[in-house]
C-alpha cells in the first residue's frame, strides 16, 4: 500500500510509526509544513518527509489526514484536484463529517473518517471507522489497515463523537487510573519505578482477561472478592468516594464538550 499521512504530528507520526514497525506499507509520504522537524523518518526505508501535500497524494493511494480541524479545508482544497480514483481519504480530524469533506472534495470520493488513539504507535489503538457512502466499499481497506495497528470497529457516523471520548480521549482517562494506582503503590511502600510496573501490568492483566475470557467484568470482580476480605473493603470505599460515578459523569462532561465545540 502507498501511504501518505498529511499532518505529521503528534497522531500522525504514532500512525507512522505503528506502519513503520508493521512494515505495512509499500511507500509511506509523511508530510508538514516544517518538515525538517521530523527529518529523522528518512532513515527508515521508503518513507519520504516533505512540506509537498501534492507530492504525497500523487504519489500515494491512501491518504490520512491528521492535520487539526481548523485545518483541513485548507489541505484538502490544496490538494483535490488531484485525487482520481485510486484516492482513499481517511480523516482522523474531530468531529468533521464526512458530508463537508463531501462538500470540498467531492461526493464521488471515497472517504473513511478514522477515530484512533496515540496506542496506536504500539499496535494497540482501538479504532472507530465510518465512511460516506462511496467509501463503504473502502472501509475494509481502512479495516485492514488499523486492525494491524491494534483492533477496529465500523458503527454509524452519529457514534463518531461518543467514540472520540471513549476510545481518543480514552486513553487519557485510562493513564490518569494508571498514575493514580502507582501514587498508592509508592505510598504503599514500593519505589516508582516498580510501582508503575505494578500498575501497569495489572492494567494489562485485567483489560487482557476480559478481552481473553469474554465475561462480564463483575464476574471477575466476583472471583476476587473474598467475602470480608480486603478487595471489597477497598472496591465499596472507592465507590463510597464516587469511583464509578466520577467516571461516568467525566465521559458525559467531554461528550457535551465535544458537541459544543464541533458539529454534531
Ligand atoms: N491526539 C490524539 O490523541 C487524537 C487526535 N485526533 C485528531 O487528529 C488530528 C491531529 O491531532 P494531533 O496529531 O494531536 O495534532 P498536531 O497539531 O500534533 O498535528 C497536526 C500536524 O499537522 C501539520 N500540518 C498543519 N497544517 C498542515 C498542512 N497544511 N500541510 C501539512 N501538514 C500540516 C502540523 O505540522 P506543521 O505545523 O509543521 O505543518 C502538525 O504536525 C486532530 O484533528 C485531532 O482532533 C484524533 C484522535 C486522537
Ligand atoms: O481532546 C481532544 O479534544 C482531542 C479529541 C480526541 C483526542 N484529542
Amino acid at each position: 500500500m502507498k501511504i501518505a499521512i498529511l499532518g505529521a504530528g503528534n497522531l500522525g507520526l504514532s500512525i507512522a510509526k505503528g506502519l513503520i514497525v508493521n512494515n505495512a506499507f509499500t511507500t509511506l509520504y509523511l508530510t508538514k509544513r516544517k518538515p525538517e522537524d521530523i527529518k529523522n523518518y528518512e532513515k527508515y526505508p521508503k518513507v519520504h518527509v516533505t512540506e509537498d501535500n501534492k507530492e504525497a497524494v500523487d504519489q500515494s493511494d491512501i491518504l490520512i489526514f491528521a492535520v487539526q480541524p481548523t485545518q483541513l479545508e485548507g489541505i484538502l482544497e490544496e490538494i483535490k484536484d488531484l485525487l482520481t480514483e485510486k484516492h482513499v481519504i481517511i480523516s482522523t480530524v474531530t468531529g468533521f463529517k464526512t458530508g463537508r469533506i463531501e462538500s470540498i472534495v467531492g461526493e464521488e470520493q471515497f472517504i473513511v473518517r478514522a477515530m484512533p488513539n496515540t496506542a496506536i504507535a504500539v499496535g494497540k489503538s482501538m479504532t472507530c471507522l465510518c465512511s460516506n457512502e462511496k467509501g463503504q466499499k473502502r472501509v475494509a481497506i481502512a479495516s485492514a489497515i488499523f486492525n494491524r495497528l491494534g483492533t477496529s470497529m465500523v458503527i454509524p457516523e452519529n457514534k463518531m463523537q461518543a467514540a472520540t471520548v471513549i476510545c481518543a480521549s480514552g486513553i487519557a482517562f485510562w493513564m490518569r487510573l494508571i498514575r493514580a494506582t502507582t501514587q498508592s503503590a509508592v505510598q504503599l511502600g514500593f519505589d516508582a519505578k516498580d510501582a508503575q510496573e505494578l500498575s501497569m501490568q495489572t492494567c494489562l492483566g485485567a483489560a487482557s482477561l476480559l478481552i481473553e475470557s469474554g465475561k462480564h467484568p463483575e464476574e471477575e470482580i466476583d472471583k476476587v472478592t473474598t467475602p470480608m476480605g480486603c478487595t471489597i473493603e477497598g472496591l465499596n470505599e472507592m465507590e463510597h468516594h464516587g469511583l464509578s460515578s466520577s467516571l461516568i459523569r467525566g465521559m458525559q462532561a467531554s461528550f457535551k464538550k465535544i458537541n459544543n465545540i464541533t458539529e454534531k
